[in-house]
Formats: structure tokens, C-alpha cells, sequence
């Protein structure tokens, strides 16, 4: 703020807030008190401009009590407020600074981990606004015509998928051959998935090089999703082979092993295989996606790289940006991420179960069994047959140890399932052949074993460890007496033609809010369309 002084501009004045030299400062030069020389450099250069208002003459009285006005804190803020200049800007105090406090630290440590914590709002945001743009200045980007469409290796509900190879001939830059899928409307949702695999976490899927929507006069928009071809064979078509899992063999470990062809030859194939698709898994989940779809048809061997990789994005949901291609409910959400892993670990040791119709049995009869594996187990071992009785012997090798790490995957409840990232870690993959358990792994056994348990469960499972010491003599609880301590804590639930009601009109008022929730989906969900299809370049 300039302003006018007698004879001269006084220097531009920068708004550092301060606040005022005290009023006595102002006061002294018409009080005649002494000045205070010993005041703080700032005061002193407020006495002296004081002094020199004085000094010119009594036509100056009215500036003095302009500032006398301002020193008792009436005004503009800016004019209120000691704003320094640029000259005595070193005389200035020292400005206060940010004050760190207890409380304050508290609030930005936990809003910090809630914005990186899984999915990572923060990282998402950057993701989004700076790396997915920078990502579209430097990579190529195709046009339809740079193709020519060759055999057809798929066609779903969503779109074709094509081999195609370059019109011009391929350069080593372009590689060989790639793969186009022509995708209807969701494609939006299946590019931007695959972007954002492709810069968080490119080994997990296909390898994604561009995508674009094209409008063709014929037949309207259509998205082309453009990957590099990773391999002939998904999962699904390898486990079609009677000679599965021999035949993926020296596809992944590189050479026939140096066993007799068995059980134990077997268990370590899918082992491989199985940790492999736990780590694309986990890459896909750390990074805030949600395949939704994972089963077989959608697991391709990548020839390159000898891992097999996650294909078929069109279902995913990005948990960061709340971005998904249908609505689903959340419970289905939860129930097909690790679960269906788990299903397909199963389908992969039982053979029996790789048909659709083997696969479909097992569902219906899971849920027979309230979703518990081992209840499962033990109404169908009895009538096996040679298929399941052999799976369930590769799941039983090693004391039972695949066995239980199935059993924590194919689990109804979320917070139950273990996550992807907890079954790598779990020793089913963590030991050479089948040698016995080191002291160690036994150690992390136990400890995975105590943390798998959800509460319900450990405190049964403390409940019965009580009962097996309690006796009269050794102290405790007796099984009669734990008996009436479960009783006296679940008091029996009376069925009245109240409480009936009263669970009628809930359920009523569940359903309604349900449909109503449902219904804002669809509406929401053309208009969030729009806000994707922003996000796709067009072919020009
Ligand atoms: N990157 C790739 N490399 C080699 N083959 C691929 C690749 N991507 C897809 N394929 C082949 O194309 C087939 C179809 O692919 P995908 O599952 O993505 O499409 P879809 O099932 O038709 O899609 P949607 O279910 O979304 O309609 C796959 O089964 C696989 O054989």
C-alpha cells in the first residue's frame, strides 16, 4: 500500500501483518514523555516517524491523529495492521511461524493415512490429474487404420477381441503382434482401467498400449482397446488338457522337474501357478482395483515373461475414483474378489470342478453348507470320487497345509477372507518341495492361524480350551458351568407376533432403501458415462 507523506512517497508498504507499535510509542512525542529508546527497532522506527510529524510543522497535527486513530486499532485491516516495508523489512520481529501442537499433529498424521491408506485417495488424485496426463503427452497413439485385423480370439457380451498387425510394418519398437478388442460403451471404463493398471502395476495384466474411441459413420461409437499379444493359451484352455498340470510345466519353471510324476510334481505346479496369480492379484488390489471377474478364461500365459497375467479389466472396479462398468451390490463386490480366487484355486486341484457344471454343483452345495468349506468336505468326502478324493489328498500334503489356506480364501464374510497380499505370505508358498516345516513357518503358522480367527471364533475356541482344564480340582470352568455362562449371555430369543412385525417392517424398510439406492445408480449412471468418455481420446 503506498502512501502520500509530506514531500515524498514513503516506499511500498508489503502486507506482513504485525501488529501495531504500542499506543504510548504513538503518544510520547505530544506527551512529552521520555522516548523509549531501548524498545524494539520496530518502535523506534515508529517513534521516529512520530518525531518527524512534529517536526513539520503544526500542519501536520492531522496526521498525527490519523495515526493515533490507527494506533488504537480503528480502520482499514491493511491500514490497522503494522504492515512493514521493504526498507525496515529486516527490522521486522521474527514472524511467530507455524505452531506445532499435539492435537494438531494428531489430525494431519491421521488425515495423512486416511489419503494413503488403501485405495489411496492421494496417490489416486496425482495419479489422475498429473501422471495420467503427462502419460498422454509422451506415448504413442494409434488410429484405426494403423491396423490390419487378422483371426478373431474372442467375442463376449462387451465386445470382439482380434489379433491385428501393424499396417506399416511392424519397427522392434512396436514389437510383434498385438490384440484389439471393439468394445461398446463400457469400453471408457475397461481404458481407463487399463491405464491405470498399466502405470501402477504393468506385470499384473496384459500389457496395455493404447485405447480410443472411434465414430464410424455405420455403426456409431465403438472403443478400440489396444494390447500387445502376450501368448495362444489362457488358463482355462490349459487346463482343458488331460495332461494339466504336466503341460504348464516348462512353461513356467523352465524345465521338467527332476520328480516322478505324482502328487508331489503336481502340488508344485500349482503352487507356481497359484502364487503367480496372488501377486497379480495383489498388485491390482494394492493399487485400488477390484477385477470382479477372475476365473480362468481370464488368465492368459504370457510367452515373454513365463507368468501368467490377468486379461478382461471390463468388469473392475476402481475403488479410488468409484469407477465401475455395472452396478453391483456391495456384497457382491465382496464376495468375488478373493473368494472367486479361491474357487478357481479349487477348480485348479479338483478336476472335477473345472467344468461350469462341476463349478455351478459346488456352489449350490457351498451354500448348503452356509458357505463352510469343512462342513462342505465333510457331507460330500464320504461318495467322492477319484477326482475330488485326489484333490483333496494334494490339499491334505504337508499336514493339511493347502488345505487351510483354501479354507481361508473361500470365506463368506470379508473381514474373515484373508487378502491376497496374507496368502502369499502364508507357508503353503513358503517352502522348498515338501519338506517339513522349519521352527520358523511353524512360528508364522500359529501366528497366522491366531490372526485368521474373527472373534466369534476365538473366543469359541477360548471357551473350549477353558473347558477342556476346568475341573473341580484344578480350577476353571466345567463344561456344565460354560454351558450356563453361554446361556445366561444369549438369553433365548422368544418369537412374538411383535417381534415379528417389528422384523417385517425392517426388512420392508431395507428392501426400500435398497431399490431406491439401486434406482439412483441408473440414473447416475449416463451421466457418469459422459464424465469417462472425457477421458478417451478420439480417433480425429
Ligand atoms: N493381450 C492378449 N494377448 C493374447 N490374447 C489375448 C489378449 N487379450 C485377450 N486375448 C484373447 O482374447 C480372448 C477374449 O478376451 P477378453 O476376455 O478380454 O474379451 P471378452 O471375453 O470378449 O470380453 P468381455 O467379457 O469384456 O466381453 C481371451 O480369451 C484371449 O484368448
Amino acid at each position: 500500500m503506498a502512501t502520500v507523506a509530506s514531500g515524498g512517497i514513503v516506499p511500498l508498504k508489503l502486507h506482513t501483518h504485525k501488529p501495531k507499535p504500542p499506543l504510548p510509542a504513538l503518544l510520547s512525542p505530544f506527551l512529552g514523555k521520555k522516548l523509549n529508546l531501548k524498545a524494539s527497532p520496530r518502535t523506534l522506527v515508529s517513534n521516529t516517524k512520530a518525531l518527524a510529524v512534529v517536526a513539520s510543522g503544526g500542519g501536520e497535527f492531522l496526521d498525527a491523529v490519523h495515526n493515533l486513530v490507527l494506533g488504537v486499532g480503528v480502520g482499514l485491516p491493511c491500514t490497522v495492521m503494522e504492515c512493514g516495508d521493504i526498507i525496515y523489512r529486516s527490522t521486522l520481529p521474527k514472524p511467530s511461524g507455524l505452531q506445532l501442537t499435539v492435537p494438531g499433529a494428531l489430525l494431519a498424521l491421521s488425515t495423512l493415512s486416511y489419503l494413503w491408506a488403501t485405495p489411496g485417495v492421494a496417490p489416486g488424485f496425482f495419479d489422475m490429474f498429473v501422471l495420467a496426463f503427462v502419460e498422454r503427452l509422451f506415448r504413442p497413439s494409434f488410429r484405426k487404420d494403423d491396423f490390419v485385423l487378422g483371426k478373431k480370439l474372442g467375442e463376449g457380451a462387451f465386445g470382439v477381441v482380434y489379433r491385428v498387425s501393424l499396417a506399416d510394418k511392424p519397427s522392434p519398437k512396436n514389437g510383434g503382434d498385438l490384440v484389439v478388442k471393439k468394445a461398446t460403451e463400457y469400453g471408457a471404463v475397461e481404458i481407463w482401467m487399463n491405464e491405470r493398471v498399466r502405470r501402477a502395476c504393468a506385470s499384473s495384466c496384459a500389457d496395455f498400449v493404447h485405447g480410443f474411441l472411434e465414430s464410424s459413420s455405420k455403426k456409431g461409437a465403438e472403443y478400440w482397446l489396444i494390447w500387445r499379444f502376450e501368448g495362444e493359451a489362457t488358463l482355462f484352455d490349459l487346463m482343458q488338457s488331460k495332461e494339466f498340470p504336466y503341460n504348464v510345466e516348462t512353461m513356467i519353471l523352465g524345465e521338467v522337474q527332476n520328480l516322478p510324476k505324482g502328487l508331489e510334481r503336481e502340488n508344485k505346479i500349482i503352487q507356481t501357478i497359484m502364487r503367480q496369480l496372488l501377486f497379480a492379484l495383489d498388485g491390482l488390489h494394492s493399487t485400488g482395483i477390484v477385477h470382479r471377474d477372475i476365473k480362468p478364461q481370464n488368465i492368459i500365459f504370457s510367452e515373454g515373461s513365463r507368468t501368467f497375467k490377468i486379461i478382461d479389466l471390463g468388469a473392475a472396479a476402481d475403488l479410488r475414483v468409484r469407477c465401475t462398468r455395472t452396478v453391483y451390490h456391495e456384497h457382491t463386490n465382496s464376495i468375488c474378489t478373493l473368494r472367486s480366487s479361491g474357487h478357481r484355486t479349487f477348480s485348479r486341484v479338483m478336476a472335477g470342478l473345472r467344468s461350469d457344471s462341476g463349478l455351478i454343483q459346488f456352489n449350490r452345495q457351498l451354500k448348503r453348507c452356509d458357505y463352510d468349506l469343512n462342513a462342505w468336505r465333510k457331507s460330500v468326502e464320504a461318495r467322492a470320487g477319484p477326482d475330488l478324493r485326489k484333490g483333496f489328498e494334494l490339499l491334505d500334503l504337508d499336514n493339511g497345509i493347502g488345505w487351510e489356506l483354501l479354507t481361508s480364501m473361500v470365506r463368506y464374510k470379508a473381514r474373515q477372507r484373508i487378502s491376497a497380499k496374507a496368502a502369499l505370505a502364508h507357508p503353503y508358498f513358503d517352502r522348498e518341495g515338501l519338506l517339513a516345516l522349519s521352527f520358523m513357518q511353524n512360528l508364522r503358522m500359529q501366528l497366522f492361524r491366531a490372526t485368521q480367527q474373527d472373534y466369534g471364533e476365538a473366543a469359541k475356541w477360548i471357551v473350549q480350551l477353558m473347558a477342556k482344564s476346568g475341573t473341580e480340582k484344578e480350577g476353571g470352568f466345567t463344561e456344565a458351568q460354560l454351558q450356563e455362562l453361554r446361556e445366561r449371555q444369549e438369553p433365548k430369543k422368544k418369537a412374538s407376533p411383535q417381534r415379528n412385525a417389528l422384523a417385517s417392517a425392517l426388512r420392508l424398510q431395507r428392501k426400500i432403501v435398497r431399490t431406491l439406492n439401486e434406482s439412483m445408480d441408473e440414473l447416475n449412471r449416463r451421466r457418469k458415462s459422459l464424465w469417462w468418455s472425457r477421458w478417451i481420446p478420439r480417433e480425429e
